[in-house]
């Protein structure tokens, strides 16, 4: 198992397959495991020792690791997702196998972006699930699929793993917690676009949904930096005119993004297209798990979708594909919910070691847009 510490070794280590250059005695030595699932990437952050340590504490819930995690360990963040060792659009993700936090999951998962801290993420459930599998995070693995019980910060969500005994395959489908429809329909005006209508969805964390027609673009042919540009004005726009809520939690009601997509929300065996802007004007390079959950709970609400009819869903800025498809009716609260099984596929791409050295004066990286 690869693991991040914070190492007290001194200088360079070249013991025993482990080879370290000069870097500061005090500070951060983070192994990771670097994946990615349909073009975007996870860095995967397998044990962070303050993390460990906080959610040891009895009663500490996810939300409040989170919390905690941003308040203590936010140079984690931003040294492992930043340039010079991240860059625009890496993502992350600290896992935690014990304490409260875990409440009986195989694993907890913190997700890290450029700009903070999400609720929930699809591409990296994905990940996880075959991380889970492979580095032996699950106790007694089962053929042909085996059910990897994540917490995330919305809530338990249960990937399934193809396992042929020896090691993990794809695809890779989760069940997140019920998705619903927030409201649909909404009239918002944003500045320099004029006025647009959009669905607001959850599906884990909320998103604004749009046609990028209505901005005067497309989702397949126009400039990424357009489509990014008139999707962060929506999103900035929907936050000042519309005010979320969450029913369990106020760390959950904020607009994590706008997805812009060709409009074709109408039942069909065709892909539909879309791109997810998100945090500070990040990128997915995926379809988005957490949007395709999101807009699956509102087709199915505007009665576009019936239970277990499967859409394929493509992102405009790699093609890769993800499939989604709503398995049941459930309650979040008063809301009408569905469950929503997202399927796509993950991919192991390297490990890494990341260190520090005191003196660099952008020892904790800088962002850069
Ligand atoms: O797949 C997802 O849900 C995510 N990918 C990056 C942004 C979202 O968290």
């Amino acid at each position: 198992m690869a693991a991040a510490a914070e190492s007290g070794d001194a200088g360079t280590d070249a013991d025993a397959g482990r080879w370290l250059p000069p870097h500061s005695p005090s500070g951060l030595v983070l192994q990771t495991v670097e994946m990615h699932t349909g073009g975007e990437p996870l860095r995967i952050i397998p044990r962070l020792e303050a993390a460990e340590e906080a959610a040891a504490v009895g009663g500490l819930s996810l939300l409040s690791l989170r919390r905690e995690v941003a308040a203590t360990q936010d140079h984690v963040r931003q040294a492992l997702m930043h340039e010079p060792r991240g860059h625009g659009g890496m993502y992350g993700a600290v896992v935690v196998r014990g304490g409260a936090a875990a409440d009986g999951a195989h694993l907890a998962a913190l997700f890290l972006h450029g700009a903070g801290y999400s609720a929930m993420c699809g591409h990296a459930v994905m990940a996880l699930g075959r991380f889970a599998l492979d580095y032996g995070l699950v106790a007694a693995p089962s053929c042909p699929e085996t059910a990897v019980h994540l917490r995330c910060p919305c809530g338990p969500v249960t990937a399934f793993v193809p396992w042929d005994g020896r090691r993990s395959g794809n695809p890779v489908r989760f069940h997140s917690v019920p998705a619903f429809a927030v409201t649909t329909d909404l009239a918002i005006n944003v500045p320099g676009y004029g006025k647009v209508v959009v669905d607001i969805g959850y599906g884990g964390t909320f998103y604004a949904f749009l046609s990028a027609e209505q901005l005067g673009l497309d989702v397949c042919s126009s400039e990424t930096r357009d489509l990014v540009n008139a999707a962060s004005a929506v999103t900035e726009a929907v936050k000042k005119q519309f005010k979320l809520h969450h029913p369990e939690s106020k760390d959950l009601a904020f607009l994590y993004g706008t997805i812009l997509t060709d409009g074709k929300d109408a039942f069909s065996e065709e892909p539909t297209t879309n791109i997810c802007v998100f945090g500070d004007e990040q990128v997915d390079r995926s379809p988005t798990g957490s949007g395709v959950t999101a807009r699956i709970a509102l087709q199915y609400h505007k009665g576009l979708i019936q239970l277990n009819q499967t859409r394929t869903f493509r992102s405009s800025t790699t093609g890769s594909l993800f499939t989604g498809k709503a398995v049941k009716e459930a309650k979040l609260s008063d809301y009408n919910a569905v469950v929503v099984e997202v399927s796509g596929e993950a991919f192991y791409i390297g490990t890494a070691t990341f260190t520090v050295e005191e003196e660099d004066p952008l020892k904790y990286g800088f962002f850069f847009k």
